[in-house]
């Protein structure tokens, strides 16, 4: 067994100049777990998310060295439209990054649009555990996380029964508070027992709340992502680390 990429249970803060060394970096540490990830057990399973994380990626990801054929791609959250629709993280992802990397459409594990928000949480779960057989809670190598300017991540918004689910791997909710109003998340349990878990972002726009979390400690959901033996990053730029 060779030595860890890195020691468990740590948090690395990293604060860069912009956001396009936010993009860098992010995906500089991506090709080093994934490499990782692929020597030790032979594959990589990471957790994407939308919003501006999506953009850091499909600009930089393009750009690294890996076996992409051993790459499977979930979702940390996915709205509930289709695939067609500007709101659909997988959209995004497609656009970004079948064709300009050797990733193909099947890799991605994705959710049903067509079914309703419960047969959909359902659906996507069945398809999760079908990559983590016989296990209580499924271990990714990555999530990759956004923070909304709420303090929500994933789907998991402040003050939401949400943030008590502990028998699921993936719920749905039909009321989100940011549209659309219906979308399937994983849950914490399953975020915090990731081997690593990375908050990225960019603007001034995120400062107030950067400081709430992890300056104040504030109970907001992006401060409830702990993984249990994993590893925490945040990576922030000037901006968003200002209030700091
Ligand atoms: O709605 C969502 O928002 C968050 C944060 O997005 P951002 O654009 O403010 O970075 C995102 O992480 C999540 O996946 C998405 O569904």
């Amino acid at each position: 067994m060779s030595t860890p990429l890195l020691p468990h249970t740590k948090t690395v803060r990293k604060v860069v100049d912009n956001e396009e060394k936010v993009a860098s970096e992010l995906c500089s540490l991506v090709q080093k777990l994934a490499n990782y990830a692929i020597t030790e057990r032979g594959h990589f399973k990471i957790g994407l998310s939308g919003g501006s994380l999506a953009k850091f990626l499909c600009g930089g990801l393009p750009s690294i060295e890996t076996s992409w054929d051993k790459w499977s791609l979930f979702f940390c959250d996915e709205r509930l439209v289709p695939f067609s629709d500007g709101d659909s993280t997988y959209k995004l992802y497609k656009a970004g990054l079948v064709g300009s990397t050797p990733l193909t459409e099947e890799q991605f594990v994705v959710i049903n649009p067509e079914l309703d928000v419960e047969e959909a949480a359902k659906d996507y779960e069945s398809k999760v555990r079908n990559s983590f057989p016989d296990c209580e809670w499924p271990k990714f190598d990555v999530l990759l996380l956004g923070m909304g300017p709420d303090g929500h991540t994933a789907s998991l918004f402040p003050d939401h029964k949400l943030l008590d689910e502990r028998s699921v791997w993936i719920a749905p909710i039909s009321d989100s508070p940011k549209p659309p109003s219906c979308r399937v998340t994983m849950t914490l349990p399953v975020i915090n027992n990731a081997r690593c878990c990375i908050f990225a972002m960019a603007g001034a726009g995120k400062a107030e709340m950067v400081k709430r979390i992890l300056g104040d400690g504030e109970a907001l959901p992006s401060a409830m992502v702990k993984p249990v033996s994993g590893e925490l990053y945040w990576i922030l730029d000037t901006a968003a680390a200002s209030k700091l």
